[in-house]
């Protein structure tokens, strides 16, 4: 990887922003040139004030290339524009490789749902007082633990011993939530979702936990289940209504999620035909919503 690292007064970073992304930079980034010298100037306003001034008084603009040839050449073409003057190059620079997998890595530890039940990443070791692990890497699918909806949920899951039931997860995004009713022992999981990417990240995630479960598009939910478990978001879950109850077992848990305190009054009014919610957890401006047949 190269950088071209170009000084520019605070008109011309825009334009110059734009161009270098014309010129196929990789990323281009903006930082303060006089940063921790006694040029520096704050930006910020009063509280609930907007700042004094859009941007710095000179900015470091600094484009990543792939190859060194791209950074010269971009840097030649820039200079013979109209919008350069007042710029300058300052550099074009090898950047020392990095390991960019490990250093994204580093950013995600474990996640605890309860002291002993844990989100761990594989390049992670589990912490000693996990007793239950769901092995999870950060992927396309929404669910590694980390939103306070599927943290919720995935208490809810770690209170329970759900040995032999049958469950269902609705809008399964990552599969988090039925590998997670897998390690509390049901035994007969359906894991549906709308977009066939979640279903296929499912299935990899739940192999790779070792965990048998059928994931598929949303006409695999048949039969009733002692388990639901629905983290969407409220329009839908109000749509889904009448199909999410008619899975619930008798003597069965509706479990959902994905809505925020605001809006318990319309999901309990959506639902009282067929169950009656109450809010079992709050996380955050969000609450989980269960019930229970009979
Ligand atoms: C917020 S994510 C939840 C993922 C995971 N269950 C969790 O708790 O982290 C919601 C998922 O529901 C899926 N979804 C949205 N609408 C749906 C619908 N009508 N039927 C089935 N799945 C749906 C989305 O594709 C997405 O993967």
């Amino acid at each position: 990887m190269f950088e071209l690292t170009l000084l520019a007064p605070e008109d011309r970073v825009e334009t110059l922003s734009e161009a270098l992304e014309a010129l196929d930079a990789l990323s281009v980034s903006v930082e303060d040139a006089d940063a921790l010298t006694e040029a520096e100037q704050a930006l910020f306003g009063e509280p609930g004030m907007p700042p004094p001034k859009a941007g710095w008084q000179r900015s470091r603009v600094v484009a990543l290339f792939g190859e060194e040839a791209a950074a010269r050449e971009a840097a030649a073409l820039l200079q013979v524009q109209d919008f350069f003057d007042g710029c300058e190059v300052l550099a074009i620079t090898t950047l020392a490789d990095q390991d960019w997998v490990r250093l994204t890595q580093s950013q995600f530890d474990p996640v605890e749902i309860t002291p002993t039940f844990w989100i761990v990443p594989s390049w992670h070791e589990p912490p000693a007082q996990a007793r239950q692990v769901i092995r999870l890497d950060p992927g396309l699918a929404f669910g590694t633990g980390t939103h306070p909806t599927t943290r919720m949920c995935l208490r809810w899951v770690a209170a329970r011993d759900l040995v032999g039931q049958r469950v269902l997860d609705y809008g399964c995004g990552s599969g988090i939530l039925a590998i997670g009713a897998a390690k509390q022992g049901a035994n007969d999981i359906v894991a549906v979702d709308i977009d066939p990417a979640a279903v296929e990240s499912t299935r990899l995630n739940a192999a790779n936990n070792h965990v048998a479960l059928h994931a598929g598009l949303p006409d695999q939910a048949q039969g009733v289940y002692q388990v639901v478990l629905a983290n969407i978001l409220a329009t839908p879950l109000k749509v889904l209504a009448p199909l999410l109850c008619a899975f619930v077992a008798d003597g069965g848990h509706l479990v959902l999620a994905g809505i925020l305190s605001r809006q318990v009054d319309e999901l309990k009014a959506a639902y009282a035909p067929w169950l009656v919610l109450d809010v079992a957890d709050e996380l955050d401006g969000w609450v989980l919503m269960t019930a229970r047949r009979g």
